[in-house]
């Protein structure tokens, strides 16, 4: 089974657009858990566009399924994670003007940095995964950062999945295969979606887990949140 970790980022987008509380992030997560989501992502970033600081505070006291916290570590960021312990977090290499995540870690440049914040992130018991674009090499650096799990950045693999799928899925096999023989876990997201999710489960080996969370909000307004949270976990046994 691959755990589904719905984004609530999309929520906090739509209530910010009024300045209010509506909807409410703390109810939305709660619900979502509700609905057999196993787990909540959130994504704060420097102009808190989205999810503020204070909802992951809010959030992290409620959340009884897996919190998975992610962001570029910045001082800001590294001192929210170790203030509220989330269950798991998500190093993401993104600039503060990306519109969203653009790209994975070089993990070999950055093998130092990443040590090092992985081991304070570690060492409050926080499991930590780092993003990665699918090369070998990305996931073999991800080793040596210390690092428990990768999360594969599958912009590529949505985009080409209408073009040619065998395709788009070969090179993250290939790193799904190489991270579990390393005895890293492994976790996807990015522009994953009811349209391609079956077939990136069906040929993915070892998927731990993934977080969905901008087609899964836009589908949401068609469906509702609990019908396509179900087929999400139908598609993900
Ligand atoms: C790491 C990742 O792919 C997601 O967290 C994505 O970046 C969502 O962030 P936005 O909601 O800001 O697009
Ligand atoms: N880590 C990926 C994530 O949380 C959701 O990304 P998206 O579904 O909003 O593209």
């Amino acid at each position: 089974m691959t755990r589904l970790s719905v984004n609530i980022n999309k929520i906090a987008t739509l209530r910010n657009a009024r300045g209010g509380d509506i909807p409410n992030v703390v109810k939305a997560a709660q619900d979502i858990e509700a609905f057999g989501a196993q787990g909540i992502t959130v994504h704060p970033r420097p102009d808190e566009r989205h999810i503020r600081y204070q909802d992951v505070r809010g959030l992290a006291k409620v959340v009884q399924t897996e919190f998975n916290v992610e962001g570029n570590p910045n001082t800001k960021f590294i001192d929210l994670v170790l203030q509220t312990t989330p269950a798991q977090v998500t190093l993401v290499p993104d600039a503060v003007d990306a519109l969203t995540s653009n790209a994975g870690w070089d993990t070999i440049k950055y093998k130092e940095y990443l040590q090092g914040v992985i081991s304070r992130f570690k060492a409050e018991g926080i499991r930590t995964s780092i993003f990665v674009n699918p090369e070998l090499k990305w996931i073999e650096g991800a080793k040596a950062t210390g690092a428990d799990r990768i999360e594969l950045y599958t912009e590529a693999f949505a985009t080409g999945y209408t073009i040619d799928k065998h395709k788009a899925i070969a090179p993250y096999v290939v790193c799904a295969q190489k991270a579990h023989e390393l005895g890293l876990g492994v976790n996807a997201g990015h522009d994953l979606s009811l349209e391609n999710i079956q077939f990136f489960k069906e040929q993915l080996p070892y998927l731990d887990e993934v977080s969905i969370g901008h087609a899964l909000i836009a589908e949401s307004l068609y469906d509702g949140l609990e019908t396509v949270i179900k087929n999400y976990l139908n598609l993900l046994k």
